[in-house]
């Protein structure tokens, strides 16, 4: 593709996004590719940065076309705005570069357009005058949270989930050792080098592509960020145990939890979403996994019912905003409404209610998720540690020496739950709290 061409299709995948405003981004992005399959992998690939790039700034590049007198922001606008304000493109550039018409091209600006974008030539991203939660990009509704939760930290963590996040791959011990698994991808000529914080994590230099290579291929690795390993290291599922990943999606932790359990003892993958379950097997089979099973959650349960009180282990990754998330889902800051916040941290307590029963006494409940907002994270601790009196937290700081080692350097502090965050750790942003079910 020329790179007209790719600009041309960057609008037309952002059209798309625009016009499915309540669904994930990267699922409309598959669709996209699916239906092009004309676009080769490396123009998908710039394809889907320029919009997820655009996308990224929104808030910003929406300040700026109001502030420019544009009725709408048009996915052209903002394209074209991205590229005045973040890549330094001038006016007559973007008129032969981006809008040239032609076949394969975006047609050519429209006077109109021409009059808003000329207002933005030579300026930056971020203007003094900008509202305080437009210059720090996070909706305007989450700044009074993320204060909180941030204090002083908030500029910096803001700045974190708005570059994108690194590559980061768990190596699969069933397979290989992190050693045996660096030697591999370094002799496909991808370079990753030990991660800070987890013991299984590999972090890939630049943006080279995992998936095509034969360690991928056969399992040595998988893509997890480190914040989501940290999560499965906590769960310590170890050899021999009864392990329940309770909302285990597509079974990226279960994944972690298995290699941990070296293939000895039984895990479970439950989820209320058939396709997502579905989306484990694969990935399973490709990691040698051979103890775990899925097992699809509907309502009135009587699977669950019959194995009350019988796990060693139950994470519950529970759905969240994905507010830690934005450095991979920029869509998501601006999807998350207000109802739905209401909505999940509803869903979370009714998980934790109906997970909590199929812990044994003695065994432990893993509540995680990838939100930095407190009522998702110690909010729901808090309240259901106080409604149960019977769950006790495990300070994470405990845990780790012997699951990252002796040496490791641990992540937190002293509270009772582990915060992970992009500024201060470098991973997504996730919460983890460990609670012991004692005996009757
Ligand atoms: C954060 S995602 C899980 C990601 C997954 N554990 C991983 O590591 O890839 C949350 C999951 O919770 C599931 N979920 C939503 N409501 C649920 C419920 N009531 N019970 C169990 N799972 C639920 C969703 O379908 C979704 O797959």
């Amino acid at each position: 593709m020329t790179p007209a061409a790719r600009i041309a299709a960057a609008i037309e995948l952002l059209a798309a996004v625009e016009a499915e405003p309540r669904r994930p981004a990267d699922a409309i992005a598959n669709d996209f590719f699916r239906a092009r399959r004309f676009i080769g992998a490396s123009d998908r690939r710039a394809v889907a940065e320029r919009a997820w790039g655009t996308i990224r700034q929104r808030l910003r590049l929406d300040w700026w076309l109001a502030r420019a007198g544009a009725p709408a922001a048009t996915p052209r606008l903002l394209i074209g705005a991205h590229l005045l304000l973040a890549e330094g493109w001038d006016l007559d550039g973007l008129g032969r570069g981006a809008f040239p018409g032609g076949r394969f091209a975006a047609a050519p600006l429209a006077p109109e357009e021409r009059r808003v974008l000329a207002r933005l030539a030579g300026q930056a991203l971020r203007h003094p005058e900008m509202p305080e939660h437009v210059a720090l990009n996070v909706p305007e509704w989450l700044l009074p949270r993320l204060r909180a939760r941030f204090g002083d930290d908030l500029p910096a963590e803001a700045a974190a989930m708005e570059r994108p996040a690194p590559l980061d791959l768990r190596v699969n011990l069933l397979r290989a050792t992190r050693d045996e698994a660096a030697a591999a991808l370094a002799a496909e000529g991808v370079e990753a080098r030990p991660t800070p914080w987890s013991p299984w994590g590999l972090r890939v230099a630049g943006r080279r592509p995992v998936t095509g290579t034969r360690a991928f291929r056969e399992g040595l690795v998988e893509i997890q960020d480190e914040g989501s390993q940290i999560v499965a290291l906590l769960a310590d599922a170890r050899p021999g145990l009864r392990v329940c990943d309770y909302c285990a999606g597509a079974g990226g932790k279960t994944l972690a939890m298995a290699a941990a359990m070296g293939n000895k003892g039984r895990i479970v993958a439950c989820d209320v979403s058939a396709p997502r379950l579905e989306g484990a097997v694969r990935r399973l089979r490709r990691a040698g996994v051979d103890n775990a099973e899925r097992h699809l959650l509907v309502p009135g349960d009587r699977w669950a019912k019959r194995r009350a009180g019988q796990f060693d282990r139950v994470l519950v990754d529970a759905p969240c905003t994905g507010t830690g998330t934005w450095r991979r889902n920029p869509d998501a800051r601006l999807r998350t409404l207000p109802d739905d916040l209401a909505e999940l941290t509803a869903r979370q307590r009714e998980i934790l209610a109906a997970a909590a029963e199929l812990v044994r006494p003695g065994g432990r409940l893993i509540y995680a998720t990838c939100s930095v907002l407190p009522e998702e994270d110690e909010g729901q601790m808090q309240a259901f540690t106080a409604a149960r009196d019977d769950f006790a937290p495990i300070p994470p700081r405990d845990l780790w020496p012997r699951l990252a080692g002796e040496a490791a350097p641990f992540p937190g502090g002293e509270a009772p739950w582990l915060l992970l965050t992009p500024h201060r750790h470098g991973t997504d942003g996730f919460f983890v709290a460990v609670l012991e079910r004692r005996a009757p």
